[in-house]
């Protein structure tokens, strides 16, 4: 068959680098960028077959997120604007390991047979494809496009740069049959957000929240963004800086994931910024974590990371809930029941856990890696996820969104601007402005500010929400990181045996110990997370446990 003989010959144009394997892992491919040829052509292919089997649009997004700049990367984004489904993950690990052409031919025509996807190109389909600012990523962009022709009926639209979240709400928008530009992107957020100001109930718009925000792009593709975003923006002063242009090296000391890890400013915040409040996004700008600088003789922040906007965007939500819910509201004959879930994992703070239990919010945890998280959040009414280090958004389920559009009508006829009818509009709002594909670092931004400026809250405020348990994080070089395996959302090491026993024994020794390691998805180590009620103890759960973990699997380099 012609397409077959098309695909044996456009993969033969890529052959695998010797000696290497790669894994879908916890978000994709991730590799330095010089061997990623063969894996990026051979993702495009993956792609091209979902989007025939969907028989819907699909992404493919080109980035290596808060790696290096000389790694990169390529993910796959469902029709739903989500992460791949996991079911195809096995075969996209086949497909980019399958030794040469022909097995590789071999492999899909099979998988195509037992999934009935049509290889002739009787059907057609397209993919829109996305690429962070990594200098990589043009040329690999390119071998997407050959991976794509390569599928007979499937067309490649190049949407250009774009930030991770962009991409995924545009495939999600392009198969719902809505308007899905970047502009579009733009207008969305901007006007839903412009709604949030605007129903700031007024006697509070006197504790109007001071002074700008000040953003840090981490070098990457998100600051550029921002920049675009803000003209359309009124009711926020923003300032933008490690945009990537004068000089600074993509998350080199730099982006959200620098600033939750160390603890530290980012490179370009100093002594002039003590006390203003800023954000850092990371490189492909799905995650966000707010910060502080708390001295002008060093650069130690108070921290406002994943688990305290999760909790900000659940305090506010409840708080809408509960006003179209309140018994004595007559104007409305039944309330909007809602079954409002939050979900974490295992590196969520255990403070943050206790506060968000205390306000009476059901809290469930899944494995780490947000497929599993948005999976999770999808099952409520209204799902909150977010992983401590800033990668999380809300989700509203379509029978939720419906009811709430129906109730927002019945109140704009019985009592138009009463607090009921203002609750309605403003959770309406929440469901236009955070991504409901994926999270989202701007839109994620202007929620949190629309939610401070509700509630009238300095960062200082918000930070005090609840106090995070002093906690440690480490990486560990080990010969084999496979050979540790999880279970209970990670909390629990089952093989090696006897290894779970030591890290307990290490944990009891310390006032409100916690430590949990697993084997990393996007990197090759063992992350140990330990924490405790004082920094030293959590220090030393941390150095303790990787010494463990270094003797039992051998070659331990404890490195931050
Ligand atoms: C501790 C940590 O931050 N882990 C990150 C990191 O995964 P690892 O599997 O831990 O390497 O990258 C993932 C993708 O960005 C993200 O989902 C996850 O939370
Ligand atoms: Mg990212």
């Amino acid at each position: 068959m012609a397409a077959i003989q098309n695909l044996l010959e456009a993969s033969s144009l890529f052959p695998i680098p010797s000696g290497l394997s790669f894994s879908y892992g916890t978000a994709g491919f991730r590799s330095d960028a010089s061997v990623l040829s063969s894996t990026v052509f051979r993702s495009a292919v993956v792609a091209a077959l979902r989007s025939l089997a969907t028989g819907a649009t699909v992404g493919l997004m080109i980035t290596a997120s808060h790696n290096p700049v000389g790694d990169n990367g390529v993910k796959i984004a469902d029709p739903d604007g989500g992460m791949m489904t996991q079911r195809w993950e096995p075969f996209a690990d086949r497909v980019a390991n399958a030794p040469d052409p022909h097995s590789l031919v071999q492999l899909i025509v099979q998988f195509a047979e037992e999934e009935d996807i049509p290889l002739g190109g009787m059907k057609s389909s397209e993919i829109l494809l996305g690429r962070d600012t990594r200098p990589s990523g043009e040329a690999l962009l390119e071998d997407a496009k050959k991976g794509i022709s390569a599928v007979a009926g499937v067309v490649a639209v190049d949407m250009g740069i774009l930030t991770t979240p962009q991409l995924h709400w545009m495939v999600r928008s392009r198969n719902k049959g809505m308007k899905a530009s970047e502009f579009d992107y733009f207008s969305q957020i901007a006007n839903s957000f412009r709604c949030l100001i605007d129903l700031v109930p007024k006697e509070l718009l006197k504790n109007k929240v001071e002074g700008k925000l000040i953003v840090d792009g981490a070098n990457g593709v998100g600051g550029g963004k921002l920049e675009e975003l803000k003209v359309m923006l009124t009711g926020l002063e923003i300032e933008i800086r490690n945009v990537g242009r004068d000089g600074g090296v993509l998350n080199e000391g730099v982006g959200a994931d620098y600033v939750q890890k160390e603890k530290v400013a980012p490179s370009g915040f100093g002594s002039a910024d003590v006390g203003t409040r800023c954000a850092s996004l990371d490189g492909d700008a799905d995650r966000l974590v707010y910060f502080r600088v708390l001295s002008p003789s060093s650069n130690t922040i108070d921290l406002v990371d994943g688990d305290k906007i999760l909790s900000l965007f659940a305090v506010f939500i409840k708080e809408q809930l509960s006003i179209l819910n309140k018994k004595e509201n007559k104007d409305i004959a039944s309330g909007l029941p809602a079954r409002l879930g939050i979900v974490q994992t295992a590196y969520a703070n255990g403070a943050s856990t206790d506060y968000l239990k205390q306000l009476g919010l059901e809290v469930v945890f899944t494995p780490t890696g947000v497929k599993y998280l948005h999976k999770k959040a999808s099952e409520y009414d209204i799902g909150i996820y977010f992983e401590a280090n800033g990668h999380g958004t809300v989700l509203f389920s379509e029978d939720f969104i419906s009811r709430l559009e129906a109730k927002q009508k019945e109140l704009a006829s019985s009592c138009a601007g009463s607090e009921y009818h203002n609750a309605a509009l403003r959770l309406l709002a929440v469901t236009q402005l955070i991504n409901q594909a994926v999270g989202d670092a701007l839109s994620g931004l202007l929620l949190v500010e629309a939610v401070l400026q509700y509630f009238g809250w300095s960062i200082q405020r918000w930070s005090e929400l609840y106090h995070d348990l002093p906690s440690r994080q480490l990486k560990v070089k080990v010969a084999d990181r496979t050979a540790v395996v999880t279970a209970n959302a990670e909390t629990q090491v089952v093989k090696p045996l006897g290894l779970q026993a030591v890290i307990d024994a290490e944990t009891v020794k310390h006032s409100r110990g916690r430590c949990f390691i697993r084997p990393s998805g996007t990197e090759d180590i063992i992350r140990v997370y330990a924490e405790a009620s004082t920094q030293e103890a959590a220090d030393s759960l941390a150095q303790s446990v990787v010494q463990h973990v270094a003797s039992v699997l051998g070659s331990g380099n404890p490195q931050k």
